[in-house]
């Protein structure tokens, strides 16, 4: 793969775990860091703060202000100002190592499994500091479900996967986990694949079945929020399809924010799309405004390159 823009530094891959239903992975493990200091590179581009022209009548569910990400002295993220507008959906995109996922993961503070990340500035969200010491971790965890790269099904059957994730949310009566366990599949386009084998270990769905089933526990949590960390990276064409194809339909119910570097994923998925760089937000808007109007000269070499 080739690119003709330098390409962030990204020597430390961020595989941490979360609590709340939408995944369980392997615990966290951090290597060493960039040394040669490339994401401390400053772009000269302005930062652009509101978030669309087009979009602004849209009322914001999260402000994210001045809001800075560092490890061992080195910048992840700078000055990040951004308003994610409700029910909508929000791509961030931007090459390898740009702090896309370093976003994603301070909104619903798994940036706490990282003590070697020093974080500032403000997330709000109805109007309330994540990061505020008074917080409930769990409760931002559950407005915020995080949908990873690769689904990580709990080894047990279906219909418990979803089950899991009403539980969290406090809902105990069999009656009400059934009918919820129905709808939560039929949310994700599940029900008519997995019907007739609800109580068949999870294990054995396809990989795209799996993500579907993930997306289903996290929405049975109960969250405002989904975020989705290149959400098809492990999935194949038709399997990435059928969860482009749910997101579109739920951000009807639901506000999603959706990591990827795949262009034409960012033009079929986003309202709005956020273009990250060396750890700051160059440039967004919409679609159109990004792809077909770009501003920034490393924006446009960015599309140029296709990534
Ligand atoms: N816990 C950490 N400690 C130190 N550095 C980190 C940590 N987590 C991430 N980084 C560094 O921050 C930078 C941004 O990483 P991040 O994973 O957020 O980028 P990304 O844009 O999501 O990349 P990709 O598209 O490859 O997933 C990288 O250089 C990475 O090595």
């Amino acid at each position: 793969m080739s690119a003709s823009y330098p390409i962030p530094g990204n020597k430390i891959r961020l595989t941490e775990s979360f609590d709340a239903g939408f995944l369980e992975e392997p615990s966290f493990k951090a290597g060493s860091l960039d040394a040669d200091g490339q994401i401390e590179q400053s772009i000269s581009t302005p930062q652009q703060n509101a978030y669309s022209t087009n979009d602004q009548k849209a009322p914001a569910i999260l402000s994210i202000k001045n809001f800075n990400v560092q490890a061992a002295g080195s910048t992840i993220l700078k000055n990040i100002n951004l308003e994610i507008p409700k029910g909508k959906i929000t791509v961030l995109l931007g090459p390898s190592g740009c702090g896309k996922t370093t976003l994603l993961k301070c909104l619903n503070r798994l940036s706490d499994l990282h003590p070697s990340l020093k974080v500032n500035g403000k997330i709000l969200i109805d109007g309330e500091d994540i990061f505020h010491p008074t917080q409930d971790l769990t409760k931002i965890r559950q407005k915020m479900g995080l949908l990873s790269q690769r689904p990580f099904p709990l080894p047990m059957s279906i219909y418990k996967n979803i089950a899991y994730g009403l539980k969290i949310k406090g809902i105990r009566d069999k009656k009400v986990i059934k009918e919820k366990v129905e709808k939560h599949l039929k949310d994700v386009g599940l029900w008519e694949e997995v019907k007739d084998r609800l109580h068949g270990p999870a294990a054995r769905l396809s990989i795209g079945q799996q993500q579907r089933l993930c997306l289903a526990r996290g929405l049975a949590v109960g969250p405002e929020i989904i975020l989705a960390d290149e959400p098809t990276s492990a999935l194949d064409p038709i399997s990435s399809r059928k969860i482009e194809e749910e997101f579109l339909r739920l951000k009807e119910d639901y506000t999603l924010i959706v990591v990827t570097h795949i262009l034409r994923q960012a033009r079929r998925l986003a309202d709005h799309i956020v273009f990250m760089y060396f750890g700051e937000v160059i440039e967004q808007g919409t679609p159109d405004e990004i792809f077909n109007h770009p501003k920034s000269d490393i924006l446009k070499q960015y599309l140029q390159s296709g990534h």
